[in-house]
């Protein structure tokens, strides 16, 4: 069995993934987050069949944390000498939406490969891709830490005035999917901090309920003011002026700046368009994606038609039973499209760009690329 359920409960705060050497070889040890917040148990991945399961479950989630998943999974491949180059292919095809995932498993055989073409060694290879998925790793925690400062001056240049904010938010984004304290949610515990929350609005976003399971269960760690509501909900709450802000992340952001994210996020830019409330992605670089040209050309992965028909299944809490007759077909896209001209700012570690036009996406880039990411509204 190459994945067991450790069942330890973490204990200095989440630890979504890490490697850790062990006396029979390294594995790569995962919160499995099908199983929040009910149960903290964490997944012990010795091999890439067993991570590519646990991404296509979702116990591995999250565009940033996917790319660290690709990387680390590379770098188990060739610790414990399997083939890399099969175990790289299996894990960028395990899920197709976020960047992330082949850009973290692409760093990772770069390292390898540049390790074997420099000695031939392969133990000294598979301690480069190991050094290539831990820089990642630090260099994520690190742009998270700027997208917050970045966003949280943003609202205040969109909504100054000193006032609390309400902020909605859409699937999750923290530290769950992340190195550091994630992407948008990153954002607002900035925000939090410096005691303008007044409320997370939290979408409970269906079928798979990460806001509901996932960013309700961060926000309640960090004590901040929030409420579940459901997605179809988020109308009244906006024509109620009930919503400051929304932040989203991104699971890809095309060239032209249209951005993939869970499904539900378009009818939200929608509906923030409508009610003239600013509509921010916040996403690192390593999101945006200069070799998909425009939204059209996003892969959007399509889902198993029992995750809607079913009632959600959570350990010890019952679900699983089907809720449509029998025979019922599901429609069920994992990230829906929003174009540009909907979203406000994309908010950075490197800079914010607005409006969100290709051009200024692919300024961003150059200078990120040359050092000088001062790029601002
Ligand atoms: C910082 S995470 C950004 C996105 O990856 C997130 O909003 C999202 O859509 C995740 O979808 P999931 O299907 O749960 O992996």
């Amino acid at each position: 069995m190459s994945v067991s359920g450790a069942g330890a409960r973490p204990e200095a705060g989440v630890s979504s993934l890490r490697w850790e050497e062990r006396p029979e070889g390294p594995v790569l040890v995962l919160l499995d987050q099908t199983r929040l917040p009910l149960e903290e148990v964490e997944l012990v991945c010795t091999d890439v069949p067993a991570l590519v399961e646990a991404i296509r479950t979702l116990a591995v989630r999250g565009a940033p944390l996917l790319g660290l998943a690709g990387a680390y999974g590379v770098a188990l491949a060739a610790a414990r000498g399997f083939d890399v180059e099969e175990a790289a292919g299996m894990l960028e095809r395990s899920r197709p939406t976020a960047v992330n995932l082949g850009h973290g498993v692409r760093l990772a055989v770069q390292a390898y490969r540049a390790g074997l073409r420099a000695d031939g060694d392969g133990a000294r290879a598979a301690a480069a891709a190991l050094e290539a998925a831990r820089t990642l790793h630090r260099e994520d925690a690190g742009a998270s830490a700027r997208m917050a400062r970045r966003g949280a001056e943003l609202l205040d240049e969109l909504l100054p005035g000193g006032g609390g904010l309400r902020i909605l938010t859409h699937c999750n984004t923290g530290a769950l999917v992340s190195g550091g304290e994630g992407t948008a949610l990153a954002v607002v515990m900035e925000v939090h901090r410096a005691g303008r929350l007044r409320r997370l609005w939290v979408d409970e976003t269906r079928p798979l309920l990460q806001g509901a399971r996932l960013t309700a269960y961060e926000a309640a760690r960090h004590g901040m003011p929030y409420s579940l509501l459901t997605d179809n909900a988020a109308g009244s709450l906006f024509s109620a002026g009930e919503v400051d802000a929304v932040l989203i992340g991104a699971d890809r952001i095309a060239a032209d700046g249209s951005t993939a994210n869970k499904i539900g996020s378009y009818p939200l830019a929608v509906l923030a368009k409508y009610h003239k409330v600013p509509f921010v992605v916040v996403a690192p670089m390593t999101t945006v994606d200069p070799e998909t040209p425009d939204g059209a050309s996003i892969e959007v992965e399509q889902r198993a038609g029992h995750e809607v028909t079913d009632a959600p299944s959570l350990p010890g809490a019952g679900g699983g039973f089907a809720v449509a007759p029998p025979g019922t077909q599901a429609y069920n896209p994992a990230f829906d499209v929003t174009p540009p001209e909907l979203i406000t700012a994309i908010v950075t570690e490197e800079g914010v760009v607005s409006p969100v036009t290709r051009d200024a996406l692919g300024e961003l880039r150059t200078r990120s690329r040359s050092g000088n990411g001062m790029m601002s509204a």
